[in-house]
């Protein structure tokens, strides 16, 4: 069995986000983290119980102080192990609330990990023609991570929060003055937090749009590593890269002298605290107000105070992150794929007629492809498209497969539009293999079962004898399980042409699209290819964009595109007899194909 199809069935996400824009970005997030409302709410009373534990401690320590060390009406020992237990119980119920917490945080990560791959993967190719990579990398990775860590550390955080109000119920329960002055600090440090979030929001935004441009750099270096070295531009690159980093430090820079503001005066406004409760706690204990307890556990409350502070404060930063992350994020889901099917979607096996109908097309881009194209391809008959380079020839194939829908006019299949079929079914049945095809990092026979994983081995042959894959394939020291590289360097570029078309043809589509597949094989051995692909296509609608007089042969017909649309149509004769674009077309071939067997000679 291939590697792909024995891969498990992992958990589809469990929720997605709220689609009304008009709602709050936290608002549009609660589904998910509801989704897991059992894990967090587990975790959030265990904190509670934590919480609740703790702030026993400097009552119990006041306790001990005023009735076994001053007023010696009770022992000492009991208050002792009191103290250690709490401390452990505390310690216990801390660590399974972390336990719970963290689960929760890694279970709405991979959720909201794959809402955003099912939605990219859905989005059609108008979508990537506008969007690039690294910015993608960027928002499926490092701002998914900054929205989960706010969803799930935010309500915990909170919870420890409550601490204050706990604490602040004991205090006002030993001393109500004593209390208030303990709890002087509070509102400042929650002014300033508000302050300080209002600064740093278009900081934290800046730092992520930044960190894109600078993976979207490296991306593209990495990708197109081959054209920096043959250009010899390897310095220009680092200096573009530089420069990317740059602006990525100068905003970090900048959140760094914000935070160093404020940071220091929240987290150290509690001590100040500390210093109130000494000179009024100290009078009222010289007055006889109030005992040497009390004012030992109001230090030990205000100091309790401080760490949920100092999270608040966090939280209050992890908020501006996770808000900034979250509109990045929100904007690629919001973004509907312009390609949808209808109600009911047609699944039937097709024939394989294809129509084109007054086909006009403008890329998003507003790039016109076509203008009015009429093309009528009979069943099982191969028609080669010839044109001039950006004619139109390679945009047929990708509205015959609804990679793009047409601006006017109809694609047809069977008769009937291809907005009528379902999706995957259009794009089962119409298989198409273009110039540069995408090898992924699998064994070759993982590569030509993609579309088929259950294929067995012979049928994967097969497919690769047809392709003329199979000799090259056999001399690989692991055969059809060799690995290839990342995106398939280590095969030549006419190697990897055969793989896609051995790929295309498991598939046994009813029709066809061979666009410039064979362009990178030298012509001995795209001859050997035609021969056994003379088979294969018979019964097949094929088209196929063709680069050389031999791919020409194959066919039927063929179809002279110019400017968008149909020139001239027939057999090779008849139009080398009438057209002269036809001959000058085939003129240019002739020193294209000289040049790739120069090329694949050398
Ligand atoms: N993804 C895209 N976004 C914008 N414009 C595009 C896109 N793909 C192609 N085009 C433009 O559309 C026109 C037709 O392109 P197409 O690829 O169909 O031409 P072609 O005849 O196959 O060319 P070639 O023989 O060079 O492959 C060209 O002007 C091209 O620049």
């Amino acid at each position: 069995m291939s590697a792909q199809s024995a891969s498990p069935r992992y958990p589809a996400p469990k929720s997605t986000i709220d689609p009304d824009q008009s709602r709050s970005w936290l608002r549009r997030a609660l589904p998910v983290v509801l989704a897991h409302r059992w894990l967090l709410l587990t975790s959030l009373s265990l904190s509670l119980v934590g919480l609740l534990v703790q702030v026993q401690i400097p009552n119990v320590m006041r306790l001990g102080i005023d009735d076994a060390l001053i007023a010696r009406t009770a022992s000492l020992t009991g208050y002792v192990w009191w103290l250690a237990g709490l401390a452990v119980a505390s310690g216990v119920v801390n660590y399974l609330a972390r336990r719970y917490l963290l689960r929760t945080a890694y279970e709405i990560e991979y959720d909201l990990r794959n809402i955003m791959y099912s939605h990219l993967i859905r989005m059609p190719f108008g979508f990537y023609d506008r969007v690039q990579t690294g910015e993608l990398m960027s928002r499926s990775s490092s701002d998914i991570r900054a929205v989960q860590m706010y969803l799930a550390f935010g309500p915990s955080i909170l919870v420890q929060c409550l601490i204050a109000v706990f604490a602040f119920a004991l205090m006002v329960s030993i001393d109500p003055l004593l209390a208030v002055v303990a709890m002087a600090t509070m509102p400042v440090i929650a002014l300033l937090g508000v302050w300080m979030r209002k600064a740093i929001f278009p900081v934290s935004w800046l730092i992520q749009s930044r960190l894109a441009q600078v993976a979207t750099v490296v991306d593209e270096n990495i990708n197109g590593v081959r054209i920096v070295k043959a250009f010899a531009g390897e310095q220009r690159q680092v200096t573009l890269l530089a420069s990317a980093a740059d602006r990525v430090r100068w905003a970090y820079r900048r959140d760094a002298w914000i935070r160093s503001r404020w940071s220091p005066t929240l987290e150290n406004l509690p001590r100040l605290g500390l210093a109130l409760v000494l000179l009024c706690g100290g009078w009222m204990v010289i007055e006889g107000r109030t005992s040497v307890g009390a004012i030992v556990a109001f230090n030990s409350y205000v100091l309790m105070l401080q760490p949920p502070f100092r999270m608040l404060g966090m939280m209050i930063m992890m908020g501006q992150r996770a808000a900034a992350s979250a509109q990045r994020i929100y904007e690629v889901l919001d973004t509907r794929s312009e390609i949808t099917e209808r109600a009911d979607p047609l699944r039937t096996r097709i024939r394989g007629e294809v129509e084109f109908d007054g086909v006009e097309f403008a890329y998003p881009d507003g790039t016109v492809a076509l203008r009015g194209l009429d093309l009528r391809i009979p069943v099982g008959t191969t028609v080669a498209v010839v044109g001039r380079t950006g004619s139109g020839k390679s945009t047929v194939g990708r509205l015959l497969a609804r990679y793009y829908d047409t601006t006017a006019g109809a694609v047809r299949v069977d008769g009937r539009d291809v907005r009528e079929y379902a999706l995957d079914s259009l794009r089962d049945q119409i298989g198409i293999v273009p110039d540069e095809p995408f090898l992924f990092s699998l064994s070759i026979r993982d590569n030509i079962a993609f579309g088929r994983p259950d294929a067995d081995l012979a049928d994967v042959v097969a497919a690769a004898e047809a392709a003329g894959a199979d000799g090259f394939v056999r001399a690989l020291p692991e055969g059809y399980d060799t690995v290839i590289g990342e995106r398939g360097y280590t095969l030549s570029g006419g190697q990897r042409q055969r793989v896609a078309i051995a790929r295309a043809l498991l598939v046994n589509p009813p029709v066809l699209v061979l666009d410039d597949a064979t362009s990178a094989v030298d012509v001995h051995v795209e001859q050997r290819i035609h021969a056994a692909l003379r088979d294969l296509l018979q019964n097949r609608t094929t088209i196929i964009v063709a680069h050389r007089l031999s791919t020409i042969a194959l066919a039927d017909t063929v179809v002279l595109i110019d400017d968008g649309r149909v020139a001239a149509q027939g057999t090779h004769e008849e139009l080398l007899a009438a057209e002269p674009r036809y001959q000058d077309v085939l003129a240019t071939m002739h020193s294209r194909a000289a040049e790739v067997d120069e090329q694949v000679a050398a």
